[in-house]
């Protein structure tokens, strides 16, 4: 009996605290052996998208193992996300020099890091900084987690995805099928968008989002809107701009002091949890997502996606488009395949 409460107070501490305490890893190692659910890390966990979705993970019963990895505030974090009373354990990790041991065993990585959007800026802004930290995280899980689903938040996705793919093909790790960009935050905004223009319940709604993860690239599907609602041109016309615009409202509401958090937290673990239901043979899981793909002539794009075991099973085509949606597609395209390639042009011209 006072061993199993010593077990549970070990698998809470930090390394530097297990390390003061004695605690032998393989002792560790055993406890973790038998729990049931999979191993998450969140990188950029300190942020204002990572604290809430660290505890959207921690609450999450499929998720048993949670890594929570920042260059700045882990230790905080994760004492204060230790003290919920759910199963899932969770450990912290500061600074580069932890970023491998944050990686090691992992199933799924979420990341989140990098600097948001202020009034002003467009998401293509951000690719100086943040294509260097996606790079260097990238490094990290082809070295320690090869076979790991990897969630890509930080923008401009168009290009951060692509930025993934290359350092994975270059470490020769490279899986179609684990790279995925997140853009389900273009979904619940459209879901609840159409819902509040129709006067129904979001949860009822399904709207598809193709394209990629910045302004026009973000082309919602209204003429495919589940269950099926008629929708005027005017509506469609409000609706599509309201959606590929929902970023921007956000960051000119919070007037400098970021992007969506809550918002993109709450799309981020509905997202995981479709993972990882998929990941565990949950069949049927069918979610929009910026992935590599051959459903148009550009190599990335996102639609909707059958997620499986291996992650991506399976790309679907967009299916019936009418002529404002093909209009859309074709304005898109241009945008969309500059951003794709200035991704892989940043991989190709560093050395890794
Ligand atoms: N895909 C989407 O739909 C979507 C939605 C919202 C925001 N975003 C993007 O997500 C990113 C994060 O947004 P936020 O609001 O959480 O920003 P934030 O500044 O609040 O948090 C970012 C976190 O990343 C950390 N970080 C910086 N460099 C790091 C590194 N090298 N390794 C690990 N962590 C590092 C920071 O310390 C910080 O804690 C931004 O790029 C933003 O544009 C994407
Ligand atoms: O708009 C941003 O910069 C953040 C994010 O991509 C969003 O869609 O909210």
């Amino acid at each position: 009996m006072a061993g199993e409460r010593l077990a549970k107070m070990i698998m809470h501490l930090q390394p530097e605290q297990e390390a003061a305490h004695g605690v032998l890893s393989m002792q560790r190692c055993r406890m973790q052996g038998g729990s049931p659910g999979f191993k998450v890390a969140l990188l950029g966990a300190s942020g204002g998208i990572g604290q809430p979705l660290a505890l959207l993970l921690k609450m999450d019963p499929l998720v048993s193992v949670l890594h929570l990895y920042d260059i700045v505030n882990t230790p905080g974090v994760t004492a204060d996300l230790s003290h919920t009373d759910t199963s899932t354990i969770v450990r912290g990790f500061v600074g580069k020099d932890q970023l491998e041991a944050s990686l090691v065993g992992m199933d799924l990585v979420i990341i989140p890091a990098g600097v948001p959007r202020k009034p002003g800026m467009t998401r293509d802004d951000l690719f100086n900084i943040n294509a260097g930290i996606v790079r260097t995280l990238c490094e990290g899980v082809a070295k320690c987690c090869p076979n790991a689903v990897v969630h890509i938040i930080s923008n401009p996705v168009n290009s951060t995805v692509p930025i993934a793919a290359e350092v994975f093909k270059r470490k020769g790790t490279y899986d179609p099928r684990r790279l995925i960009g997140v853009t389900t935050l273009d979904v619940v905004r459209a879901n609840t968008f159409v819902a509040e223009v129709l006067g129904v319940d979001p949860r009822l709604v399904d709207v598809p989002v193709i394209g990629g993860h910045a302004g026009i690239t973000i082309l919602p599907l209204l003429s495919q809107v589940k269950p099926v609602y008629s929708l005027t041109k005017d509506e469609v016309t409000y609706l599509t701009k309201r959606i590929q615009n929902g970023g921007t409202e956000v960051v000119e509401a919070k007037a400098g002091s970021g992007s969506a958090t809550l918002s993109m937290a709450y799309a981020a673990a509905k997202f995981a949890d479709s993972t990882l239901r998929a990941l565990r043979g949950e069949a049927g899981i069918i979610q929009c997502a910026f992935v590599p793909s051959q459903v148009t002539d550009l190599p990335y794009f996102a639609s909707k996606v059958l997620l499986g075991r291996n992650g991506v099973e399976e790309v679907f085509p967009l299916g019936p488009l009418n002529e404002y949606e093909r209009e859309g597609l074709a304005k898109l395209k241009m945008e969309l395949k500059a951003s794709i390639e200035k991704g892989i042009t940043f991989v190709a011209t560093q050395s890794l």
